[in-house]
């Protein structure tokens, strides 16, 4: 890239500055990094890491040094290049799924195919029969057609059951007929759809003979595969600028009485008979919402290195930045004199951002039980059995809401703990946020969500709460985590923390007694006041966001120290049982996770009486040790989770530290320094290009 503006050569930053001040920190650390790098990834994915890595920064078409001052089309074209080429790689190394996840991941840039791969894919696998695989899904994963997954409608989107457009049987042709009756039945939102696919599983609602089965999956040609045209009938458009995520071509489409083969209604679980319209029912009603259940499920396993890589930079750049000379404890230099203070070393900056390690630390966890919780309910309904779906459904809808509002806020506070700079595009954070942000709201939005796990737990305390013999469902205690806190809470009702100590919050199982205590606690409240006060659902809804945040949080600690000490089969957890090292470190951290997740809804465990206030001030002190015990590792935790500065494109967070160079070095490149202002008011130009 040209630079518009000529550093004098003289100038160096003053010393000792970033790469001395981060080998410094590394220094510090009591653990092997590489060690807990292993236990992050695993053998096999750290390999994998390392080969795509290569091929990634070394392919000039990813190039991403013009990246921030890029405008929309341009992105969009940028976008559309790298899709080709990742086609191209995938077919050249023959990647699979795992090399592609790690591929996306440090290419780092929403683009037009990415529903394609993310839900229309996914879709037809697990929704379509071994005839509509064979149509669609072959050619699918050949790029030869291109899809993109179309429920959302201008007027609904959280609501499913409300949708508007139509998929009428039509028996005479064999056919349906897709129609959009309504302006707000035009589907929105709909990403690779403006200017991209071909096709569309459009979910609509099914009607056969009159009667309205609700909303079902089709798949609906929709651009001419010569001209790419819209086909007749189709109106479609891409819905303008947004938030973020510019490089993706959301769009919209229309349907006229378009009409389609009844074999494109996916129909591995239910059917249309030919002729007679009759419908088949599925085996479980929710099985044609099974995208969402996947994706969500891939957002929670996502959300670690979202965490992962705002600390980073946050950290990086905390430890390389340095503002006022603390008088009470003045940093001095080998040579005696005195500099000023990182801001790394104010307890301020290390309450607001340790915790963002943590959490990514605890998410990294609970992103393997989800992965498992999954793996299972694939096997056992590949036979038949869909028992695990509500399990599922509950928790990752739960997790999805309470991880990516975590990982949202941790963002915003990291970018935040960067001060001036960190408003500026040049610390990664910009482009990161707004792109990230969409995770809060699709897949079902975060509030919405929550009121699938309440339910699921409202139903499960009346369960067990109306049996005669609650201890009757012990047996499921072990598998089912909401039956174990609730059946603790029935024999126990008035638990008390007994922590006298603020290092007594250390205790796992006081920790743990202290969250299982609380949910259970407010489940019983929210079902006291639906069921014997009779209070509307609506009018408890801010309850019920409670719970469910409740219950996930549980979920979140619950993973973590069930990783920290329970022997395991897995690689990754038996690596970091075997390190007395790391587990000193992990159970820092998972202690500062759960304490401080304690202290910021501290009202719940007082509410709940397991807490009094004179330990909730404990407790706030054990905090404030935890961060203490953290400091020395603070950088090297962050550099454990190899986010390699290619994807963080960030001034800040750089691995070497060296963020002032960086700062005048892209702000010199920035295009509106190559031009010159004519400021004449006589004249009609403004902005001219400079002659360099
Ligand atoms: C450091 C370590 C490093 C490791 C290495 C890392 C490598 C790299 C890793 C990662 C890189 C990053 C990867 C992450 C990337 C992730 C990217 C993902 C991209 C995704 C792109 C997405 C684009 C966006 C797409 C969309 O948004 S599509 C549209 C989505 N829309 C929605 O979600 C709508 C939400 N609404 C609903 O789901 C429903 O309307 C409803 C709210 C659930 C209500 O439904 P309704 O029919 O009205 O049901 P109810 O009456 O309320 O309930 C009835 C009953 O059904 C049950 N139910 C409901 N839904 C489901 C379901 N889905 N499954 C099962 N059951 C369901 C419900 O519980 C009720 O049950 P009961 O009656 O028994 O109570
Ligand atoms: C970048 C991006 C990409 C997307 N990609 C796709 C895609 O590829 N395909 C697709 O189909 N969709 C896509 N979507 C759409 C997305 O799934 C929906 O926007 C999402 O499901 C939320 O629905 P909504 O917009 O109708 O919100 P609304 O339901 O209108 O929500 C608005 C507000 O009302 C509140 N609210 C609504 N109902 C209730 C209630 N019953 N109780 C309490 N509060 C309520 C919500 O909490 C929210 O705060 C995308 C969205 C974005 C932003």
């Amino acid at each position: 890239m040209v630079s518009y503006v000529k550093i004098p050569s003289h100038l160096k930053p003053s010393d000792p500055q970033g790469p001395d001040l981060l080998t410094q920190e590394r220094n510090l650390a009591s653990f092997d990094v590489k060690e807990l790098t292993l236990v992050l990834y695993g053998i096999k994915d750290l390999e994998r890491y390392h080969t795509i890595l290569k091929i990634i920064e070394n392919d000039p078409v990813f190039d991403k040094s013009n990246i921030y001052f890029m405008g929309r089309n341009e992105l969009f074209e940028h976008a559309i290049k790298k899709e080709k080429r990742l086609v191209q790689l995938i077919r050249e190394n023959k990647w699979k799924v795992e090399e592609l996840q790690f591929a996306e991941w440090f290419l780092d840039m929403p683009g037009p195919f990415g529903a394609h791969r993310g839900m229309f894919i996914p879709t037809l696998i697990g929704q379509g029969t071994k005839e509509q695989k064979e149509k669609f899904l072959v050619p699918a994963l050949n790029y030869q057609i291109i899809g993109c997954y179309a429920q959302t409608e201008l007027g609904h989107g959280s609501n499913v059951k409300g949708l508007e457009t139509t998929a009428i049987y039509i028996p005479e042709t064999d056919e349906f007929e897709i129609h959009s009756p309504y302006l707000t039945a035009s589907k929105w939102w709909v990403g690779g759809l403006g200017k991209t696919a071909n096709h569309a599983i459009v979910m609509a609602q099914l009607i056969s003979n009159g009667k309205n089965y609700g909303p079902h999956p089709f798949v609906v040609q929709i651009r001419d595969m010569k001209t790419h045209l819209p086909l007749p009938s189709i109106t479609i458009g891409d819905i303008g600028p947004k938030f973020g995520f510019n490089s993706t071509d959301n769009g919209f489409i229309l349907f006229e009485h378009v009409r389609i083969p009844r074999f494109n209604m996916l129909s591995k679980f239910s059917q249309i008979k030919k002729g007679t319209g009759e419908y088949i029912n599925p085996p479980n009603q929710k099985l044609s919402y099974g995208t969402m259940v996947l994706v969500r499920a891939i957002i929670i396993s996502g959300v670690r290195v979202t965490l992962a890589r705002a600390a980073t930079i946050a950290i990086r750049y905390s430890a390389v930045r340095r503002q006022f000379i603390d008088k009470d404890e003045p940093k001095k230099l080998e040579d005696g004199s005195i500099v000023e203070t990182s801001i790394l070393d104010y307890t301020m900056q290390q309450y607001r951002l340790f915790p963002v390690i943590a959490q990514s630390y605890a998410c990294f966890f609970t992103a393997k039980m989800m992965v498992n919780l999954y793996t299972e309910y694939t096997k056992q309904s590949s036979s038949g059995d869909y028992s695990l779906l509500a399990d599922l459904h509950a928790s990752s809808s739960g997790l999805k809401s309470l991880t990516t509002t975590m990982a949202v806020d941790s963002i915003e506070d990291c970018r935040r703990a960067c001060g001036g700079h960190g408003y500026s595009s040049f610390s990664g954070f910009v482009k990161f946020y707004q792109d990230y942000l969409p995770n809060t709201t699709w897949e079902g939005d975060n509030y919405i969500l929550t009121h699938q796990t309440a339910r699921y737990l409202l139903k499960t305390f009346r369960q067990v709460t109306s049996h005669k013999n609650p201890e009757i469902y012990a047996s499921q205690s072990n598998k089912n985590p909401t039956i174990s806190y609730i059946l603790q809470y029935l024999n126990e009702p008035n638990q008390k923390c007994t922590a006298i100590t603020p290092s007594d919050f250390n205790n796992h199982e006081i920790q743990l007694r202290a969250f299982k205590h609380r949910v259970a606690f407010l489940i019983a409240n929210v079902v006291d006041q639906i069921d014997n006060q009779k209070k509307s659902w609506n009018s408890m809804l801010v309850e019920i966001n409670r719970i469910s945040r409740a219950h996930c949080q549980y979920l979140l600690v619950q993973n973590f120290i069930t990783a920290l000490h329970q022997p395991s089969e897995d690689e990754s957890l038996r690596m970091l049982h075997n390190s007395p090292a790391l587990k000193e470190v992990m159970t820092s951290i998972c202690n500062l996770f759960v304490l401080h997740t304690m202290e910021k809804d501290i009202g719940d465990f007082l509410e709940s009486e397991y807490l009094t206030t004179p330990q909730a001030r404990l407790l706030r002190i054990q905090v404030y040790n935890l961060l203490k015990e953290i400091r020395p590792n603070a950088v090297s935790l962050v550099d454990a989770f190899l986010i390699p500065d290619s994807l963080l494109c960030s001034a800040l967070g750089r691995y070497d530290g060296k963020v002032y160079e960086t700062m005048i070095d892209w702000a010199s490149k920035e295009p509106l320094n190559g031009m010159t202002l004519d400021f004449n008011p006589n004249n009609d130009t403004f902005i001219r290009k400079a002659k360099l």
